[in-house]
């Protein structure tokens, strides 16, 4: 039997057999393994700024403003709060910080990274940018390059 939420079809073009999820009224080929989600499944494409704090366990402990990277990964993340603070408290901007600390060579850009879809991103830096709404600022996330804060930008 199938998940709650999908209904079976069959394409009127080919014969095949497809999977309708009744709240969303999406179409899948492939057999549902879990409950449709009630939610439109967000955006394919989403374009982010981020503020990158590195620390000694970075998988590159280095960056544009520094050689090698020594701090703790608990130092990083109070820089990180203080950053958040700032931003949250209209002090300054995400852009404005990024540029002058993070640890990303977007930096350049003000943190920005153009546009990407899912797939481009390490996992939690994806799944947190892609539940973020336009010009929401996320939590700190813990990628394998550092901290992060992200700020989504359309
Ligand atoms: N636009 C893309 N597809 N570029 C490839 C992204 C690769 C991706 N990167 C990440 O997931 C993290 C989160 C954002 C930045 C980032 C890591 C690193 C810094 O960390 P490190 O690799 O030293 O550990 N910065 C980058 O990659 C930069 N080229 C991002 C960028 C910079 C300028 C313009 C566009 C993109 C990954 N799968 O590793």
């Amino acid at each position: 039997i199938l998940p709650e939420g999908w209904e079976k079809r069959v394409s009127r073009s080919t014969g095949q057999h497809y999977y309708l999820n009744v709240y969303t009224k999406e179409s899948q080929w492939d057999t549902p393994t879990s409950p449709a989600s009630s939610s439109h499944g967000g955006p394919s494409k989403v374009q982010c700024s981020h503020l990158l704090v590195k620390h000694e366990g970075s998988r590159r402990p280095a960056s544009w403003r520094e050689d090698n990277i020594t701090r703790t990964k608990d130092e990083a993340i109070e820089i990180l709060k203080g950053y958040e603070e700032k931003i949250k408290s209209g002090d300054a901007t995400l852009a404005d910080l990024a540029s002058k600390y993070s640890d990303c060579s977007s930096a350049k850009r003000g943190g920005d990274l153009g546009p990407f879809t899912r797939g481009a991103m390490q996992k939690p830096f994806e799944d947190a940018a892609f539940a973020l709404k336009v010009g929401e600022l996320s939590d700190i996330v813990d990628t394998d390059s550092g901290v992060h804060l992200i700020l989504r930008t359309a």
